[in-house]
C-alpha cells in the first residue's frame, strides 16, 4: 500500500502526478487549526506532510502519531520545531541550493532600488511630477566601490558577494558564524565581528536565517552603530531585525534607506509605519519568487519527500541524525 501523505501546497500539474504516484495524497488549503480539525482522519494516518508556510509544533505532531518525514518548500525552517521533530524521529527535508541564486538577484535589487530611490522615484514619474529637468532631491547614493556588509556568510550572502564584487567592484565585510575561506579567496571578502559590521558597511545585508540568537539581533542599540546614511537591507526573516527601532532609524536620519523582503509580519499589515515612509523599499516576501525558482523548489521539495519515505536520504535533510 503506498503510504499517506498530507499536501497542504498546491502543486504544478506534473509534480501532482508524481506525487500521486508515490502516495495517497489528502491535499488542503493550508495548516489552519480548522483543517487539523477537518482532516483529523488524514493527519492521523499521514506518513509525510508537504508544503510551505504553518507552524508545525508539538500540537500538530501529536495529531500525526505516523508520521516519519516532513517537507517544505523553501529553505528557511523556522516555523518548524525541530527538536519535538527529532523527539518524534520525523525527518525534515528542505529545499537550499535551487534558490539561492534567484534570492540573491532580489537582494542586489534591493541593494539598488533603495540606493536610488527606483521605486520612489518612478512613482512619482507617474504621478505627473517630472515636468522638468530633476534636480537633487530627486537623486540618490551611488553602489558601485561602496562597502558591502553581509550578515549571513551562507549559500545566499555567497551568492550577494559574487554579484557585490564582480559586478559593482564592491569591497565585502562579513560576519557569520565562521569564517567562509570560499568568500575570501574569490571574493576577497573580510570577516569581521558584528560591531566593525555595523560601523563599517554602507550597504548591510541580512541574509540569517531566523534563530534563538539572531532574534533582534538588528536592534536599536546596533542600528545606532550603523555608519551614518548607510542603507539597510533585509531577505533573511522579518524578526531578525527590531522593526520599530528600524522604524525610528529610518526616520531621524540614521539610515538613509532600507530594502526589505519580510517582516516581522507577514503579509505586513496595511498600517504599518514603513509604508507611510519613502525610504522603505517594501516587497512581499518575493525572494524566490520567480516561475523557473519556484517550480524547482516544488520539484525539489516531492523528490525529498520520495526519498524519505521510499528511497535514500543524502541531500537536503535539516535533522540527519534522525536517520541514524
Ligand atoms: N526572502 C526570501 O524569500 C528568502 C528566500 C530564501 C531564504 N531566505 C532566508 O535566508 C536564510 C539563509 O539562507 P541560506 O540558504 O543562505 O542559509 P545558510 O544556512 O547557507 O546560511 C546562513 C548563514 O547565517 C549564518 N548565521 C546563522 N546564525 C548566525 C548568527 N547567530 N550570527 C551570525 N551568523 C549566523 C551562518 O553561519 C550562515 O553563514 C534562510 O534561513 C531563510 O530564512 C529568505
Ligand atoms: O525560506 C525560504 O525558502 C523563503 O523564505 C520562502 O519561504
Amino acid at each position: 500500500m503506498k503510504p499517506s501523505v498530507v499536501l497542504y501546497k498546491t502543486l504544478p500539474d506534473d509534480l501532482r502526478t508524481r506525487l500521486d504516484a508515490h502516495f495517497n495524497v489528502t491535499a488542503i488549503d493550508g495548516l489552519t487549526p480548522e483543517n487539523l480539525e477537518k482532516y483529523a482522519d488524514a493527519f492521523r494516518s499521514a506518513e509525510g506532510i508537504l508544503g510551505a508556510g504553518g507552524k508545525v509544533d508539538a500540537s500538530l505532531l501529536d495529531k500525526a502519531p505516523k508520521l516519519r518525514a516532513a517537507s517544505t518548500v523553501s529553505v528557511g525552517y523556522d516555523n518548524f520545531d525541530v527538536e519535538a521533530l527529532n523527539q518524534r524521529g520525523v525527518i525534515l527535508m528542505h529545499t537550499p541550493t535551487v534558490l539561492t541564486e534567484t534570492v540573491a538577484d532580489t537582494m542586489m535589487a534591493l541593494v539598488l532600488a533603495s540606493a536610488r530611490r527606483v521605486v520612489e522615484v518612478a512613482e512619482r514619474v507617474k504621478a505627473g511630477e517630472w515636468q522638468r529637468s530633476i534636480g537633487p532631491d530627486w537623486f540618490g547614493i551611488d553602489v558601485h566601490h561602496k562597502k558591502l556588509g553581509i550578515l549571513g556568510m551562507g549559500r545566499i550572502g555567497l551568492a550577494l558577494a559574487q554579484r557585490a564584487h564582480f559586478g559593482f567592484s564592491m569591497p565585502i565585510l562579513y560576519n557569520a558564524r565562521k569564517h567562509h575561506e570560499e568568500a575570501e579567496q574569490r571574493f576577497d571578502a573580510q570577516y569581521c565581528d558584528l560591531d566593525t559590521l555595523l560601523k563599517e558597511s554602507d550597504f548591510l545585508c541580512i541574509s540569517l536565517p531566523l534563530t534563538e540568537q539572531t532574534h533582534h539581533l538588528i536592534g536599536r542599540q546596533q542600528l545606532a552603530k550603523m555608519k551614518p546614511g548607510a542603507v539597510l537591507i533585509n531577505a533573511g526573516r522579518g524578526p531578525v531585525i527590531d522593526e520599530q527601532a528600524l522604524i525610528a532609524a529610518l526616520k531621524d536620519g540614521t539610515l538613509h534607506a532600507a530594502g526589505l523582503d519580510v517582516f516581522e509580519q507577514e503579509p505586513l499589515p496595511v498600517d504599518s509605519e514603513l509604508l507611510k515612509l519613502p525610504n522603505v523599499v517594501a516587497l512581499p516576501h518575493i525572494g524566490s519568487a520567480t516561475h523557473e525558482t519556484r517550480y524547482g523548489m516544488a520539484r525539489d521539495a516531492v523528490e525529498n519527500l520520495i526519498a524519505a519515505l521510499t528511497g535514500t536520504v543524502d541531500k537536503n535533510c535539516v535533522n540527519p541524525q534522525v536517520l541514524r
